[in-house]
């Protein structure tokens, strides 16, 4: 159902990427009551920047890698709950796009989103008495369609989508709802030049770039919207400017 961000404490993971940064701008103008931004980012600069934006929004910023060992993260989100008490929204936005980095790209884009996610449910559980909370996390087109000269990236977001469309089915049990957002391609230093897997493709970025693409303000107006709609189980398709929720077409069921 529709929500307020009003008095909300948000964790932005990657909140000062390209993406992320506009984001982080665009929830400024909700009068929020705590922004805590995590992120292998370490910018102070632009942190007393975001705070200036809204005085009446606490922001924070903690130096995060999204591939610790869950214990550390579960560590981290201590310190956190221990200073907020309570946290509605967790953003988990960490990704890189390199496909001759297997590893790393696996490590960040999904088991690292994976370990936050299942971290934050030791504090949100609400069969742990937990309050419940709401988990965002941010997929691509590409977990819907491959660029597929990016085999390993797409796959990767493809996971993502999967893992959270499977989150917002357990809600009923854990108390924690999830959707993801979608962005299509969005113009940040990400997808300037990058590598395909195999160099299947030298010119992936440049093809890729000759077609339409929005800027992070739009997409980061999108995001919000997104977040404020905050539909259980949505699939956002955030592409050139627009912001649809998108249709899984089913073709099995599990039955259970
Ligand atoms: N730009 C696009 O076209 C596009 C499209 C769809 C999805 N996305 C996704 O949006 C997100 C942001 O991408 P972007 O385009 O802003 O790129 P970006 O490179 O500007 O931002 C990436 C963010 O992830 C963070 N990050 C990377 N590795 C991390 C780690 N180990 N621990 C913690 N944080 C880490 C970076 O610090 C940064 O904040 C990514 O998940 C990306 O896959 C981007
Ligand atoms: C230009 C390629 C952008 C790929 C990122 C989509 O998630």
């Amino acid at each position: 159902m529709p929500l307020s961000l009003t008095n909300k404490n948000v964790i932005f993971v990657a909140g000062l990427g390209g993406i992320g940064l506009d984001t982080s701008k665009e929830l400024l103008k909700r009068d929020l009551k705590n922004l805590v931004i995590l992120d292998r980012i370490n910018n102070p600069a632009v942190i007393t920047e975001l705070q200036k934006i809204n005085p009446k929004v606490t922001v924070t910023f903690i130096p995060y890698d999204v591939t610790v060992p869950i214990a550390e993260t579960k560590k981290l989100l201590k310190t956190i709950f221990d200073k907020l008490k309570t946290v509605d929204i967790l953003i988990n936005g960490a990704g890189i796009l390199d496909d001759h980095k297997i590893e790393a790209t696996i490590a960040v884009n999904y088991t690292g989103l994976v370990n936050t996610t299942t971290a934050i449910l030791d504090f949100w559980d609400i069969r742990k008495g937990g309050p419940g909370g709401i988990i965002c996390n941010i997929g691509s087109v590409t977990g819907f369609n491959a660029i597929y000269q990016v085999p390993v990236y797409s796959g990767t977001k493809a996971a993502v989508v999967n893992f959270t469309s499977s989150l917002a089915k357990l809600a009923p049990i854990t108390g924690v709802t999830a959707y993801t957002v979608n962005p299509g391609i969005t113009r940040t230093t990400l997808v300037h030049k990058f590598n395909s897997w195999l160099d299947v493709e030298p010119k992936v970025a440049e093809k890729l770039l000759e077609h339409p693409t929005q800027t992070t303000q739009e997409c980061a107006t999108s995001f919000v919207k997104a977040i404020e709609l905050n539909k259980n189980g949505g699939l956002w398709f955030l592409d050139k400017g627009t912001l649809e929720d998108i249709e899984w077409t089913k073709h099995w069921d599990s039955g259970i």
